[in-house]
């Protein structure tokens, strides 16, 4: 099987900063969580592997894709989904409209294209919206119709950034189904805030700190790092507080 998301000594800049510095990173089918806090270069890393932003240094290849020299952005477009933290759209569009819309930038093929709008519909939940226009959509109905325009050409490789903002509890649940049923044929890769979903749905937990990734394995990992003094709710807040602490502290004595 071919990895997905292939990166070594990845850099990636924003601006004049350096946002991704030096991130090595390899994932397959699955759900990864990428975690980490404010400023940690989650959107600038999850830019890059959407092909929104071009790498300033290190090697990265998309679905065995390099992006270095020249890459067939077309091929590898063709096969990404993405929802980005703020996400356009025309107003005035139906909401079947915009991922059918969607559908044909993706190259969907004519006859498959009103089957797959209908299908991303029902997956989260807004087939029964699918005539109402998209500024009439509440702020979570409107980040649903986000994932149906991610998901709609059932991509190899899936990008969230911050998904599950603006759903309603019911809704999370079941984001969480949905997200573990993509993640059987796909590589998903989720940033957020909101750990326990990372604990509930992701086979996998990217850390990024600073520009790098200071942590990759499995939830349960996550969680049998943090002991009853460190900061968080749960078993797997308290693991996140303590491997950034531990990664943190040895970045101070290293430096
Ligand atoms: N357009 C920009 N110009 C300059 N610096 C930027 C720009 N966008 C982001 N940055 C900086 O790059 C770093 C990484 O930002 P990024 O948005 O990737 O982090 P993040 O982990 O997604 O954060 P958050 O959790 O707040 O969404 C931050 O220090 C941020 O200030």
């Amino acid at each position: 099987m071919t990895t997905t998301v292939q990166a070594e000594g990845l850099r990636v800049r924003t601006g004049r900063h350096l946002a991704v510095d030096g991130v090595d990173l390899s994932l397959s089918a699955g759900v990864h969580g990428l975690l980490g806090p404010n400023g940690a270069g989650k959107t600038t890393l999850i830019r890059a592997l959407a092909t929104v932003l071009r790498p300033y240094d290190g090697r990265l290849r998309l679905l065995g894709q390099p992006m270095d020299a020249r890459p067939d952005l077309r091929e590898v477009r063709r096969a990404l989904g993405y929802l980005p933290q703020e996400f356009g759209y025309y107003p005035r569009f139906t909401v079947s409209e915009f991922v059918e819309y969607m559908a044909w930038l993706k190259e969907v093929p004519g006859p498959r294209r009103r089957r797959a709008v209908r299908h991303a519909l029902d997956r989260v939940g807004l087939a029964d919206r699918a005539g109402s226009r998209m500024k009439a959509l509440s702020g979570g109905m409107l980040r649903r119709a986000g994932i149906a325009q991610a998901i709609v050409n059932e991509p190899r490789l899936l990008l969230l950034d911050e998904p599950t903002v603006g759903l309603d509890p019911k809704q999370r649940l079941d984001f969480r189904a949905l997200l573990r049923e993509l993640g059987e044929r796909s590589c998903v890769i989720v940033s957020t805030h909101l750990v326990e979903d990372v604990a509930a749905a992701c086979s996998s937990v990217v850390l990024a700190d600073a520009g790098r990734i200071v942590f990759h394995g499995v939830p349960d990992d996550v969680a049998a790092a943090g002991g009853p003094a460190d900061a968080g709710d749960s078993p797997i807040e308290r693991g996140y507080s303590a491997l950034l602490e531990r990664h943190r502290a040895a970045s101070a004595v290293a430096r």
